[in-house]
């Protein structure tokens, strides 16, 4: 296949190194030093499967040099999708799909209103990495999975195609029967779990070890719960059960990339966690008090420093 990366971050380039040793060719949209060591050295990725080096087909910060894709990895942060968006235009050919991999849960929306929405479909990954120099990714923890689908749940032979392609490189791509109920899944997750890392300034392992912690981010996955089932959202029974599950895959010292990237700096996504499950739940009427605190406490920090 050949598939862009937009852009070759955490997510793109952990995509990136696999899809191209599995064999396909990935045009790796990327800028600055990062791009420059891409081109020069190769991605690098430190993780579960040990140190993997990749020289994609293309490295590029120009997506019209690229030309027309069969799918696009869509991964930037959450305030840069637009204008990343915008840069993705040169590349959708006439059955392109486009496939956000963003945390939250509004990726797909703000992407068809650039994007003609019939190149936009809708995705979700659980793995953890980060950038930690030029053109070197680090992986934290053996999960590593995607999850994603067509908008409307439809067939889809573009979207099969890309799945084989993943699961082929080893990582988890099942196929997804509702790919709104596996977003939220994953947001009632995300919120509870950044909000808190984030804001505490704490570890996966503090939340288990710590009762009053863990109370905090089961009242958080709660509230965002209860926004998603009173916008119709079908999640599975006992969902707060399986979120608190998944805790445990993290290694004790994880945390989300919210508080990685507090931590460093970096402006933080909280409009598009916490501030979105605050949003979204006075939509539709969901009272969401956890979540306003931990927005509040997370806002100063938003641009970085
Ligand atoms: N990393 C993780 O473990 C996980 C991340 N996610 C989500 O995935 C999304 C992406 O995160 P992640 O991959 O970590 O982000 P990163 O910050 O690692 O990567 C994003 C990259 O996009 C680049 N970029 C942004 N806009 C453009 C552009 N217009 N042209 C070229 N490059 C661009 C950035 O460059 P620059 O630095 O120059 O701005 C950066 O290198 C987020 O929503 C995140 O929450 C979800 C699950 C896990
Ligand atoms: C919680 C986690 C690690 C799961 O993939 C994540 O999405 C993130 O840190 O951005």
């Amino acid at each position: 296949m050949r598939v862009a990366t937009m852009a070759t971050g955490g997510i793109g380039g952990y995509l990136a190194v696999k899809l191209t040793r599995a064999g396909h060719e990935v045009a790796a949209i990327a800028r600055g030093p990062h791009l420059e060591a891409i081109r020069r050295d190769g991605l690098r990725l430190e993780g579960a499967d040990g140190v993997e080096v990749a020289h994609p087909w293309m490295a590029t910060d120009d997506p019209a040099e690229v030309g027309p894709v069969d799918a696009i990895v869509f991964a930037v942060k959450g305030d840069a999708l637009e204008a990343a968006a915008r840069a993705c235009l040169p590349m959708l050919g006439p059955d392109t799909v486009v496939v956000p991999f963003l945390n939250g849960v509004e990726a797909a929306d703000r992407l068809s209103r650039i994007l003609p929405p019939q190149h936009v479909a809708d995705g979700v990954t659980r793995v953890s990495t980060t950038i930690t120099a030029p053109g070197v990714l680090r992986q934290t923890g053996t999960f590593g999975s995607f999850h994603f689908g067509e908008r409307d749940n439809r067939p889809s032979a573009r979207i099969d195609a890309l799945r084989q392609a993943i699961a082929a490189t080893g990582a988890e791509a099942p196929s997804v029967d509702d790919i709104a109920a596996e977003s939220w899944s994953k947001f009632v997750l995300f919120a509870a779990m950044s909000g808190v890392t984030a804001a505490g300034r704490c570890t996966v392992g503090d939340i288990l070890a710590i009762p009053e912690l863990g109370a905090l981010f089961r009242a958080a996955a709660t509230e965002t719960e209860a926004v998603a089932r009173a916008r119709g959202v079908a999640l599975p029974p006992g969902i707060v059960d399986d979120v608190w599950s998944f805790l445990n895959s993290v290694p004790p010292g994880g945390r989300a990339s919210t508080a990685i990237d507090i931590e460093a700096g970096r402006p933080i996504e909280v409009e598009w966690v916490s501030g979105a499950a605050v949003r979204l739940g006075a939509e539709v009427g969901v009272p969401t008090p956890v979540n306003a605190m931990l927005y509040a406490l997370l806002l100063p920090h938003r641009t970085g420093h």
